[in-house]
């Protein structure tokens, strides 16, 4: 959400921003009831102010002006009472215009509708040569008994899958890494629920926009968030915190759980995009300073550089364009990771900064050195997200007889073992 100052004093920017990222937003409709909701509050203001200069009055005044007094109020009270009516009705559509108003995109994005206009910054390592054909993760997994599909399915129906054996063991060993890669880089590991309120999933802007995507659970009006940044968001929501306190850095764990209505028919088969996984999220709150947000982006990108780089990973980073970064972005730039079967890089992370969107629609505040209270500055990054993640793996470090050659980072965390 912006600030109804930023968007007054600067309407065109605005209007850019919706077009290029393609939001449904009319700018001028939204200052239109905001001019229009500042007047009736302050015909509201008014009108209550007379009423308690009429009823000093009417202490005073005899039977006859008490009559006029009387008539005088009634015709006021019922003007006040519209105004009310009316002050009810454009304050809430006014509230609802606000919460989809976007962040501005930083001048470096490409603008354009979707990813097609994302632009490779760089390319990291090269996608492995095999002397034998490679399986797929799906392949490798059936071949090794380290996956389960079809009784996944019986279970819980498509885009299921169970992990079974030395895969549950890999799975870990990712998890536990990228946690001691981060509580060395002092992010406090947090493991958060996934089990939300609709707050934080407001204040985190995935609704009320895109409900669709998000499990609910109306018995209890509770929704399933499609990741920890939501409950990481939600945590200090409403709080005032001091500014020594910053940055507040997390390494939020949770199962995310996603509908992926969007993507009906893509990646139905093996682990890329399922309705539930494992991600240890990279989440910072940050003082309201465009360079430390700046700061805090290069740094969360460049620990999901390092983490695909330890896991002998090839990937290409992307700056994401105006109409694939979502409405709350300020900068995202996406990790895509080597996928042999796919002969092409596949999104595997995906690093943001919102500046204070997120933190005025959360209410996250922090009070600096001279007292002041500010907005604070969110951004989060992937750290590691599996099963997708735990695909690459197993692609890319693939032997002939269908092993799987244990990156050494990793090797800790199972036992020394180097090949599963
Ligand atoms: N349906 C899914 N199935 C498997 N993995 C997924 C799915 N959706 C997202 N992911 C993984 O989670 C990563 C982060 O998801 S994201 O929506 O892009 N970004 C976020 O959730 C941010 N909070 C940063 O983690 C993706 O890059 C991908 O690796």
């Amino acid at each position: 959400m912006l600030d109804k100052r930023f968007i007054r004093d600067n309407p065109q920017a605005v209007r850019d921003a919706v077009a290029a990222k393609g939001i449904d937003l009319d700018v001028d409709e939204l200052l239109q009831l905001d001019q229009e909701n500042r007047k009736l509050q302050f015909e509201v203001d008014e009108a209550q102010a007379q009423r308690r200069s009429r009823s000093k009055q009417f202490a005073k005044a005899d039977e006859a002006r008490r009559a006029e007094l009387r008539a005088e109020q009634e015709a006021f009270d019922r003007q006040l009472r519209d105004n009310r009516e009316r002050l009810a009705r454009t304050g809430a559509r006014l509230a609802e215009l606000m919460l989809a108003t976007p962040n501005i995109p930083w001048s470096g994005a490409p603008v354009g509708p979707d990813e097609s206009a994302n632009v490779v910054l760089r390319t990291v390592g090269a996608p492995p040569s095999f002397d034998f054909d490679p399986l797929d993760h799906v392949e490798l997994a059936e071949r090794r008994g380290w996956a389960e599909f079809a009784r996944a399915r019986r279970v819980a129906g498509e885009r299921a899958y169970a992990l079974v054996g030395d895969l549950v063991l890999l799975e870990r060993a990712i998890h536990s890494y990228a946690l001691d890669l981060l509580r060395g880089r002092e992010f406090t590991p947090i493991s958060v629920p996934a089990l939300v309120r609709e707050e934080p999933l407001v204040g985190t802007g995935m609704l009320p926009k895109g409900r669709e995507e998000i499990y609910e659970i109306p018995a209890d009006d509770l929704f399933l968030a499609g990741t920890a940044e939501v409950a990481l968001v939600g945590l200090h929501a409403g709080e005032i915190l001091e500014a020594a306190a910053l940055p507040v850095r997390y390494a939020g764990i949770s199962a995310s759980f996603r509908r992926e209505i969007g993507s009906a028919s893509r990646d139905v088969r093996g682990l890329l995009r399922v309705h539930q996984f494992e991600k240890v999220e990279q989440f910072v709150l940050c003082a309201a300073d465009e360079a430390e947000s700046a700061r805090w982006h290069a740094e969360l990108l460049a620990t999901a550089e390092r983490i695909l780089t330890d896991l002998g990973l090839s990937y290409e980073v992307v700056e994401c364009a105006t109409g694939d970064m979502g409405v709350g972005k300020f900068r995202m730039n996406d990790i895509n990771t080597w996928f042999p079967s796919l002969g092409r890089y596949r999104e595997t992370h995906s690093c943001s900064t919102l500046h204070d969107w997120q933190a005025r629609r959360a209410n996250l505040r922090y009070r600096d050195a001279d007292g002041t209270i500010h907005f604070a500055h969110t951004l989060n990054n992937t750290a590691v997200a599996t099963p997708r993640l735990l695909a690459a793996l197993l692609e890319n470090h693939q032997t002939a007889d269908a092993g799987i050659r244990v990156p050494e980072v990793l090797r800790p965390y199972l036992g020394g073992r180097e090949l599963l």
